[in-house]
């Protein structure tokens, strides 16, 4: 069964595919916090901008199999017969507790190439089009090579300096988004800073929050 909070259609707003028109699927659940604000100051991840607990959001729901689930994302894509290649997304919560091959090869059926947004502790399953790891804090990375190091910044418990030979097509740095205007701004200085520093990054806003976009 798996489990989903919410599914949608818009545009990527991060990193190297920012831009790209996407279907999302954002899982329910995740290894490095609960979900709960009473547990985030002592979560393992304590900065998350994410809504990931239930079933509860558009398009959420429980799903008993690959191919009804695929099924269901497939019909987010619009009908653009041919011209584009349709794009789904999988994050969440932690997509690497329940993506699987299984999920991966009914949406490579349906003519999508699908990209995965994950944490990095978790083993990923073999087929993924294009891979995003954000590194979290003092956990250990299970996956240290593939498309996009995506590192919020900053992490005090995770410079960039320990990622930046890790086997990766891009290197991204994106501020760090609070509740505080002032401190966005300074995190955003800071990355501009960094990035200006150390030419192996690249800044990555998160255009969908500009733009006021899913
Ligand atoms: C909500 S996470 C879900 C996927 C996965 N659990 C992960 O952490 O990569 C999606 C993306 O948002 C980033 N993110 C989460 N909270 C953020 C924040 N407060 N500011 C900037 N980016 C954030 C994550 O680092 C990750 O790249
Ligand atoms: N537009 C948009 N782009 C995104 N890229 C990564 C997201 C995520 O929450 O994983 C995200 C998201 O939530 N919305
Ligand atoms: S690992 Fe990802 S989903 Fe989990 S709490 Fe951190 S940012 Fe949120
Ligand atoms: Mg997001």
């Amino acid at each position: 069964m798996y489990h989903v909070k919410e599914a949608f259609y818009s545009l990527q707003g991060e990193g190297a595919r920012a831009g790209r028109a996407s279907v999302f699927c954002r899982f329910s659940g995740c290894n490095l916090w609960s979900g709960r604000e009473q547990d985030r100051s002592s979560a393992a991840c304590s900065f998350c901008d994410t809504d990931f607990v239930g079933t509860d959001g558009q398009n959420g729901g429980r799903f008993a199999s690959a191919e009804a689930l695929a099924d269901h994302l497939a019909a987010l894509w619009p009908d653009t017969a041919g011209v584009a290649t349709p794009y789904v997304v999988f994050t969440g919560g932690e997509p690497l507790l329940q993506l699987d091959a299984a999920l991966i090869a009914a949406m490579h059926a349906h003519g999508f190439e699908v990209a995965v947004e994950t944490n990095g502790t978790l083993p990923a399953p073999a087929g993924i089009d294009w891979l995003c790891v954000s590194p979290k804090g003092t956990t250990p990375l299970a996956l240290t090579a593939g498309d996009e190091l995506k590192l919020v910044y900053p992490q005090p418990e995770a410079p960039p300096e320990r990622f930046a030979e890790l086997a990766f097509r891009y290197h991204f740095l994106q501020p760090m988004d609070t509740t505080a205007l002032s401190a966005n701004e300074e995190h955003v200085s800071a990355t501009v800073a960094y990035c200006l520093a150390h030419p192996l990054w690249r800044l990555s806003l998160q255009t969908h929050k500009i733009t006021g976009i899913d």
